[in-house]
């Protein structure tokens, strides 16, 4: 009630706090919108997010989320906040992920017997929104739980994987991965509960491998080589092998070469498909059915709280993550700093589209030749775009920078085409380093950050 005569207003309800019973096999799921949070507590039993166990009492909070918390043997959460979305499933393929996870749990014990053996090298496939990621951090999870040191691979530039989206990633996880904010928090996100991970990064700028396929092409060759190295930096790494995230996008027959492309590049010798019985059988008869070098195929289920997401909700995401790599997370803010370049100071570079002149328009016998990238000038087509910084030199040739890794990104707050100057801001301070600056068409913009 507001107080007569102050215009006060009246206090906020406090959030509604309520306990989750879950009995086992059983999993909650839950769905938080962006701009609303959600704290969740294991107060009694055993329970874990995608792979990753609840300690017991400490309070995690969600936000912008869609998750599900499981438990193999009954446990009670107390929750405070109004998820969106909030119920118990039944339908939990979880067992027939935990026996993928013991016979590749097997595969690491018998290289780590033979002193140097390979682990086993995964590939999930299936459509979109099947959950591959999530099964991703699941075998990630449980290999950490078992002391593995697996290398994670993300192959999908619709989501950065502790990084950006429109990058493909690798990371070695020897620590486990963090429920709030999915996959963990990489050295540019500022100290946090859980160490921080240090991904390899390339960047791709774009969301549809196919959009560029030359370029992912190399990308993913690059990064094969990357972690084949990482593997073989000790027998640890290479007994735990590594598990790729791939794009949904490639489960449709024209991206078939992409996906033979990638297991050629990584020697994958595991494939799991997750959700498509179709493309089960199109991967066992091209890979597990081949005379040379057959390649194990595994179906699962898809899970049954594993949700659709909506183009509004991934945009509000994608945003989060362009905001939070300058200005950390509400729990851990940092200070971006913004530098004034002159144009002649900005070595830029597109990364190079189809063209849309029509083939029949071409001259007789010539076909598109789609270049990784293009020169570009400095304009006010840049405002709000976010630059990746390549580790690579302004001399070197555009077939070294599809080989560079990325050293970080700036965004173009504003740009003066008149007095030929923009206003960057940067994660660190100091001069913007002498090194190709490229803009990619994904992810899109971001006016208000
Ligand atoms: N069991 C579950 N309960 C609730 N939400 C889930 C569950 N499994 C997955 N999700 C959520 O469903 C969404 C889609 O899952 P996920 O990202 O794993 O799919 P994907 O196949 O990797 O998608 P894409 O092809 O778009 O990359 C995610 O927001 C994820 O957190």
């Amino acid at each position: 009630m507001s107080v007569p005569g102050l215009q006060l207003a009246e206090a906020p309800d406090a959030p509604a706090e309520r306990t989750i019973t879950i009995n086992a096999g059983r999993e909650w799921c839950f769905e938080v919108s962006h701009g609303s949070t959600l704290e969740l507590k294991l107060t009694h039993g055993t329970a874990e997010i995608f792979g990753t166990e609840l300690p017991l009492s400490q309070k995690f909070t969600f936000s912008g989320t869609k998750a599900a918390v499981y438990t193999w043997n009954g446990c009670t959460l107390e929750i405070t906040g109004s998820p969106s979305v909030g119920y118990i499933s039944e339908e939990v393929p979880m067992s027939e992920y935990i026996n993928l996870h013991f016979a590749l749990e097997k595969a690491r014990g018998r290289a780590a017997e033979l002193n140097g053996g390979q682990g086993p090298r995964v590939m999930i496939v299936g459509p979109e929104d099947a959950g591959k990621t999530s099964l991703v951090k699941t075998l990630a999870g449980y290999a950490v739980r078992s002391g593995r040191k697996p290398v994670v691979v993300n192959l999908d530039p619709k989501e950065g994987m502790l990084s950006l989206p429109g990058t493909l990633t690798a990371v070695s996880f020897n620590t486990i991965l963090d429920v709030e904010e999915g996959w963990g928090t990489s050295l540019t996100s500022g100290p946090g509960p859980v160490p921080a991970k240090t991904p390899l990064v390339y960047y791709y700028g774009m969301e549809r491998p196919s959009e560029n396929e030359k370029l992912y092409r190399k990308l993913s060759a690059r990064m094969a080589l990357a972690v084949t190295s990482k593997l073989s930096s000790s027998d640890v790494n290479r007994a735990s092998g590594c598990i790729i995230d791939t794009s949904g996008l490639l489960a449709s027959k024209q991206s078939y070469d992409l996906i033979s492309h990638i297991v050629a590049e990584f020697s994958v010798d595991t494939i799991v498909v997750l959700g498509s019985e179709r493309l089960y059988s199109d991967m066992t008869r091209r890979f597990e059915e081949r005379a040379q070098n057959p390649v194990a195929v595994v179906k699962l289920q898809k899970s049954g709280g594993c949700v659709d997401r909506e183009e509004s909700y991934l945009k509000q995401t994608r945003e989060t993550a362009i905001k939070g790599y300058f200005f950390g997370e509400p729990k851990r803010t940092l200070s971006p700093y913004t530098l004034t370049v002159g144009f002649d100071e900005m070595h830029l570079w597109k990364v190079g589209e189809v063209s849309n002149i029509g083939a029949e328009l071409l001259p007789a016998g010539e076909t598109h030749s789609q270049p990784l990238y293009s020169k570009i000038e400095p304009s006010v087509g840049l405002q709000h775009a976010v630059l990746a910084v390549l580790n690579a030199d302004l001399g070197d040739k555009e077939e070294v920078f599809a080989e560079s890794t990325v050293m970080g990104f700036v965004y173009v707050s504003s740009v003066d085409d008149q007095k030929r100057i923009m206003k960057i801001l940067t994660p660190v301070s100091g001069r913007l380093p002498k090194k190709p600056l490229i803009v990619g068409a994904f992810p899109e913009r971001v006016s208000n950050l």
